[in-house]
């Protein structure tokens, strides 16, 4: 059993603006950053009036600056954690503070560099890495993923469900044993056999969370989210099995409602948080207490699902984040607060050992068995009768298998029958006396020779068999680069078809999304279990069910989106991904040759036949396969190293591309409704007039202006055609003079629209189309 409080770290994010100097000071005490001084300015009128203390001192475990990483958070924070739940203690690391201040960013990470990592990777990272290296133990993993918002529990990993809202996400409940143990109904358990698969759970989770977050729902904000590793290890051939749990928990935004200043159902939201967030503190002030018999867990779903991790059988640790700016400095010093009382919790972690029922069972079985052929020994109950042929056969078997068992501790179980026992020392010296008439026609020389090649041989045989092993693993690697190289080429073959289909045609709609695609193959090609495959496949058209974007768009919606992505504020962002990506690719290929280059030269040295007897040459051939193989090790690990690089910035750009196609479907839902409401006293549409209202970006992603005008979201005065010095048929020039007449400085003309989207910008896109065959007409003819 470990006793231990509850771990407290602060962590200061980084100020966006230059603060007054002397803000907070942070002391160091051995050498650690252990204390931290909030001061409060003395202009400081919100909360804190002059007369009031300036200053606040806090203690720490440990304090991190804005300038701390998160490998360094990473190490000191969640490696410690994260150990002992791979030596069987339930583990807990949970993220308090105000909203903006970093919880997010510690726990899960941020989404645009692979270095901004949080928590969680990292930790799945660690925990895959030291499970590969234990070969002592038989590991299980499963991965949960909760999340809990106005004290409702969803399950954000459940795959039967198509989340397009968080009440579309399959419910959770609490249940309660008789022994206080409890239970979460309807929370899936997914299993994760390594770190790309729980990686791709980790972003299913994120996704249906981003999914289900909805304007008057900013979910990150206000909801509670606990994603959850189940490890399970048992040595082989023992009873008993270990169970860990490591909960990594990010909560909402910890401001008071009076600062929130919102009514409505956010206010309802905020009482939710609030409410949660009071029951968790009346927990702690309930376990620092001593002497207190009741603590009020039930009273709300987190403090229940927590309960574990508050003074009881865990490792906790609390992450306090701060954001040490003049205008937060009463919510900061309320964080530091808490931790003060969360830090005078203490935990009684143990071993959670179980022995598994069936292995029990068969061991006493066993033994039973042993008791009773001992007692028939002892006892001396003698059988007389003859054993049968069948008897006889069998144990004949039973000797072969004995004498083939590598295993020096095998035995040769055949029961308190004095016949068999009597039968099996009768076969075995026939064995024996056989192999020495045989063995007699053997020179003695041969057989030391036999006895020398023997240890080389087997050697020959494992390293062949890592050999083997190493090169699937390499033509997998290869194959995955092909298939991107593939899918690259034809990315840049299909955007030139559209850019010259867009040019000349416009007769068929692009499907979306095309370049951020060819990304994935790389994943969806890797080999995995049957689960993750289904998991890979699910991403690729959750962007489309989860957004609620068709397969294919109208053309008029295809440029509306090309322009939104190309003004949107992470477009930067996911291009510099794009590169980083592109990079690691190539640098993944090159690393693929050197190692194809060492396997070889390992290979040929193999292959050349060993000497019978050990001699000069062989030590030298010995010591050269050996430095190659180290150099291949090395290169192969970091060739690992950067397909999970690779795979996360995969995810990353998976997630921006949900991110700014959700974006785009509300942007457009919202225009769309606008747009029909003030169209809906004149069905017809004035096409170009300037009055109509146009398509506006989101105040925060708007860079220049959108001329997309109306609902079709075609921006007509882009397909005019251009003067053309042919006559244009009849059907053509009214069509042309239609249009023409709705350029701006002529008199507007209006083009009838039905009302129905989809119908409308067919319309529209057939339009357009026509407009380009005549725009061709005349560059012919030209
Ligand atoms: N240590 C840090 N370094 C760099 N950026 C940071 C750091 N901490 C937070 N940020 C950035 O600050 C912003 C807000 O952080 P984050 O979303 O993690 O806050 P939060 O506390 O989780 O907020 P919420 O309660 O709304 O979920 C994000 O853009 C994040 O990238």
């Amino acid at each position: 059993m470990v006793k231990q409080t509850i771990q407290i770290f602060a962590r200061v994010k980084p100020t966006v603006r230059k603060q007054p100097q002397g803000i907070y000071s942070i002391e160091e005490d051995e050498k650690l950053p252990t204390s931290l001084e909030i001061i409060v300015p003395r202009d400081l009128a919100d909360g804190f009036v002059n007369n009031k203390r300036e200053s606040y001192k806090f203690k720490f475990q440990r304090i991190f600056d804005q300038d701390a990483n998160q490998e360094i958070v990473f190490e000191n924070i969640a490696k410690p954690v994260a150990e002992s739940v791979l030596a069987g203690y339930n583990g807990t690391i949970f993220a308090y503070g105000q909203t903006g201040s970093g919880k997010t960013f510690t726990i899960t990470g941020g989404a645009e560099r692979y270095s901004d990592r949080g928590i969680i990777p990292r930790t799945l990272s660690y925990i895959f890495e030291q499970l590969q290296k234990d070969s002592s133990k038989i590991y299980t993993t499963h991965i949960s993923y909760l999340e809990i918002y106005n004290e409702c529990g969803y399950d954000l990993l459940d795959p039967r469900h198509e989340a397009s809202g968080l009440e579309d996400l399959p419910k959770v409940t609490i249940l309660e044993d008789p022994d206080q143990n409890i239970h979460l109904k309807n929370l899936s358990l997914h299993q994760a056999t390594t770190e790309e698969e729980a990686l791709n759970l980790l972003f299913l989770g994120d996704t249906n969370r981003m999914i289900a977050e909805t304007p008057m729902n900013q979910a990150s904000t206000r909801s509670h989210c606990i994603f959850t590793i189940h490890l399970t290890s048992k040595q082989p051939g023992c009873a008993t099995v270990r169970h860990a749990k490591l909960h990594l928990v990010d909560l909402a935004g910890s401001e008071r409602v009076a600062k929130t200043g919102v009514g409505g159902q956010l206010l309802t939201e905020a009482k939710y948080i609030n409410l949660s967030l009071h029951y968790l503190e009346q927990v702690i002030i309930a376990l620092s207490e001593k002497h207190r018999l009741h603590i009020p867990y039930r009273n709300s779903m987190m403090t229940s699902v927590l309960r574990d991790s508050l003074g009881g059988n865990c490792m906790t640790t609390m992450i306090a984040t701060l954001s040490l700016e003049k205008r937060n400095i009463d919510e900061s010093i309320s964080t530091c607060r808490f931790a003060q009382r969360v830090a005078l919790i203490k935990n009684e972690a143990v071993l959670n050992e179980e022995v598994d029922p069936r292995l029990e069972i068969a061991r006493l079985q066993k033994e039973i068995q042993e008791l009773k052929d001992e007692l028939a020994i002892v006892t001396g109950e003698m059988r007389t009768e003859a054993l049968t042929e069948a008897e006889l056969l069998q144990l004949e078997k039973l000797i072969t298998a004995f004498l083939e068992d590598q295993d020096p501790e095998s035995r040769l179980e055949v029961g308190a029958d004095m016949r068999k026992i009597h039968y099996c020392f009768h076969h075995l010296k026939k064995i024996l006396n056989d192999k020495k008439i045989h063995g007699s026609t053997v020179g003695l020389s041969e057989i030391k020779g036999q006895e020398c090649q023997e240890p080389l041989r087997e050697e020959y045989k494992k390293l062949q068999g890592i050999l083997q092993q190493r090169d699937n693993e390499i033509n997998i690697l290869v194959n995955m680069l092909k298939k991107e190289k593939k899918k690259a080429q034809d990315a840049l073959h299909l955007s030139s078809m559209n850019r010259s289909e867009s040019r000349h045609s416009q007769s068929s709609p692009v499907p979306h999304g095309g370049n951020l695609e060819g990304s994935r193959t790389l994943l969806s090609s890797t080999p995995t279990t049957a689960q993750d495959s289904s998991l890979s496949s699910y991403r690729p058209s959750l962007l489309h069910r989860k957004t609620g974007m068709r397969e294919e768009m109208s053309l008029g919606r295809q440029e509306a989106f090309e322009i939104f992505k190309r003004d949107h504020a992470d477009s930067v962002t996911i291009e510099d991904n794009k590169q980083i990506l592109k990079q690691r690719f190539s640098e993944a290929k090159a690393l693929a040759e050197s190692i194809n280059e060492a396997r070889s030269k390992i290979g040929i040295s193999e292959n050349i036949a060993l000497p019978k007897m050990q001699d000069p040459l062989e030590e030298k051939l010995r010591s050269q396969v050996e430095e190659e193989k180290k150099r291949y090790k090395t290169m192969f690990k970091h060739l690992k190293a950067l397909k999970v690089e690779i795979e996360h910035l995969q995810l990353i750009m998976d997630k921006a591309k949900v991110k700014l196609q959700k974006e785009f479907e509300d942007w457009w839902t919202e225009e769309a409704t606008t747009l029909q409401d003030q169209q809906a006293n004149s069905p017809a549409v004035n096409f170009l007039d300037h009055r109509t209202p146009s398509f506006q970006m989101p105040e925060s992603q708007h860079r220049e202006p959108l001329l997309l005008p109306n609902r079709s979201n075609v921006n007509i005065r882009k397909i005019l055609p251009s003067p053309c010095l042919i006559q244009p048929s009849q059907e053509e020039s009214s069509l042309s003079a239609s249009l023409e007449n709705s350029a701006p400085d002529r008199p507007a003309s209006s083009i009838p629209l039905t009302g129905d989207r989809q119908t409308d910008s067919d319309i529209l896109a057939f339009i357009k189309a026509r407009q380009n065959v005549l725009q061709r007409k005349c560059l012919g003819s030209n």
